[in-house]
């Protein structure tokens, strides 16, 4: 069944209070989700720092219909993480090469190289991946000098990649393609 890269944004208390309705029934199969993002607010911090993101914006994603769609099993992001298995890999890395993410050598994980088109737009990018990141709990390794940011990722906690690296790609794609 195809997957998208298009799919992220997963929200940790949908995800939670899905599983605590259905808690001994995982969803099989593709999902759907529509996420409805709300017109960014003006704040004078907004018009001081442009390329910064709008805290509404991370909290209430803006002005954009995102479909996600995922053929993995539902949940990914509460509970245990479970390392990808060969089917899941298969239909996700091609996605994830196609736009740059590469598998590091010698390690399950994987990596990619941003560059923007300087410090404000780099560091914007970070803040606004940071932030999502901290929601999901699921944070990137990364080094940044300038406009260039490195991403490494991983799932620390089953000690490669995860369904949660492939949602915080997809997010941090988003975010890079809204600032380029
Ligand atoms: C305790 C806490 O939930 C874990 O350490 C989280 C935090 N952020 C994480 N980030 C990443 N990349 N992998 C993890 O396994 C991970 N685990």
């Amino acid at each position: 069944m195809a997957s998208s890269l298009a799919m992220g944004l997963k929200d940790r208390d949908f995800l939670q209070s899905r599983n605590h309705q259905h808690p001994q029934i995982p969803t099989q199969g593709r999902e759907q989700r529509t996420w409805i993002f709300q017109p960014s607010t003006h704040t004078a911090a907004a018009s001081m720092f442009p390329y910064l993101p709008d805290p509404w914006d991370l909290l209430h994603p803006t002005s954009t219909t995102l479909t996600c769609s995922s053929s993995l099993s539902f949940p990914f992001q509460a509970g245990k993480a479970h390392r990808l298995s060969t089917e899941e890999r298969e239909q996700l890395l091609p996605n994830l090469r196609a736009v740059g993410w590469n598998e590091v050598e010698g390690r399950d994980a994987i990596f990619k190289e941003f560059h923007f088109k300087d410090f404000n737009r780099a560091f914007g990018f970070m803040t606004r991946v940071a932030l999502q990141a901290e929601k999901l709990d699921h944070h990137p390794e990364w080094f940044n000098v300038y406009n260039k940011v490195h991403i490494t990722l991983s799932t620390h906690d089953c000690g490669g990649l995860s369904e949660r690296d492939i949602n915080l790609a997809s997010f941090i794609e988003q975010v890079a393609a809204s600032l380029s």
